[in-house]
């Protein structure tokens, strides 16, 4: 650029439960100096927001109807990622099993994407130097411009005994099967599912260190830079 200051970068990981995407573009956004946004912990917040209010999770047209009602910030520093619903810090509770169980239901509400959707462009558009976000349709919906695209997989056993390690005293067989069970309705459903953009790295992580994959990263996006 004329004033020697790089573009901001634009960068999508998407990928199932479990294969590294938060931990992956954490330190890749740190290493960079670029923002970071977890659609996740979006997803959860509201999800969060409708169990506290008693909504209806079964009735796509109930959870519609107050999809625009909460509002949720995130905040985007990689050092220590935000998110607050109607000014109360959530990051905690939205990690419970009740919204972890319950959150693709809410999150398959075609209002309820359009709303967090929109609100994910905007901080992508806001962020100076640039953005990894991480998610599970934003190769695909969110940015289809991005300028680097990396799907992260990882075997179903090797997820699964990451997920129970962080959440002591769950089994891992249970574990096994609640990961594929999110990931089946996240991947099915009609609004943006989960899924690989064409133009999309595919990464498998499952006998990468967490290291490796963020080495591995770092370097796809250093190419992007050099080739802008
Ligand atoms: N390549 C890897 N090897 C071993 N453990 C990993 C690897 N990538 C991530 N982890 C660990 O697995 C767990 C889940 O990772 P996370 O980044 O939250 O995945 P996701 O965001 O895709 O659900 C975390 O405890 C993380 O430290
Ligand atoms: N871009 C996204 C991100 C998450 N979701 C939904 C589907 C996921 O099961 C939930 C929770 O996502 P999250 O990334 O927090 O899940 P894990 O950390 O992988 O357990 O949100 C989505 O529909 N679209």
């Amino acid at each position: 650029m004329e004033n020697g200051a790089a573009r901001p970068v634009i960068v999508a990981i998407d990928g199932p439960s479990g294969t590294g995407k938060s931990s992956t573009s954490k330190a890749v956004a740190a290493q960079l100096g670029l923002s970071y946004l977890d659609t996740g912990a979006q997803y959860r917040a509201i999800t969060w927001w409708m169990v506290n209010n008693s909504i209806d999770l079964d009735d796509p047209t109930a959870v519609a109807a107050v999809a625009a009602k909460p509002e949720i910030v995130s905040g985007t520093d990689p050092a220590e990622p935000t998110i607050t619903v109607d000014g109360t810090d959530v990051a905690a509770p939205i990690r419970t099993q009740e919204v972890t169980s319950k959150v693709s239901a809410v999150s398959a509400v075609p209002e309820v994407r359009a709303r967090i959707t929109e609100l994910q462009r905007s901080l992508a558009a806001s962020a100076e130097k640039g953005i990894v976000v991480e998610g599970r349709d934003i190769g695909t919906t969110v940015l289809p411009d991005a300028d680097l695209k990396i799907f992260l997989t990882a075997s179903p056993e090797a997820r699964a005994a990451r997920r129970s390690g962080e959440l002591k005293g769950v089994d891992v067989h249970a574990t096994r099967e609640a990961l594929i069970k999110r990931d089946a309705a996240d991947s099915s459903r009609k609004t943006s599912p989960l899924a690989k953009a064409d133009d999309a790295v595919e990464v498998d992580t499952t006998d990468l260190t967490l290291q490796q994959v963020i080495e591995c990263v770092v370097t796809l996006v250093e190419e992007k830079r050099t080739a802008k």
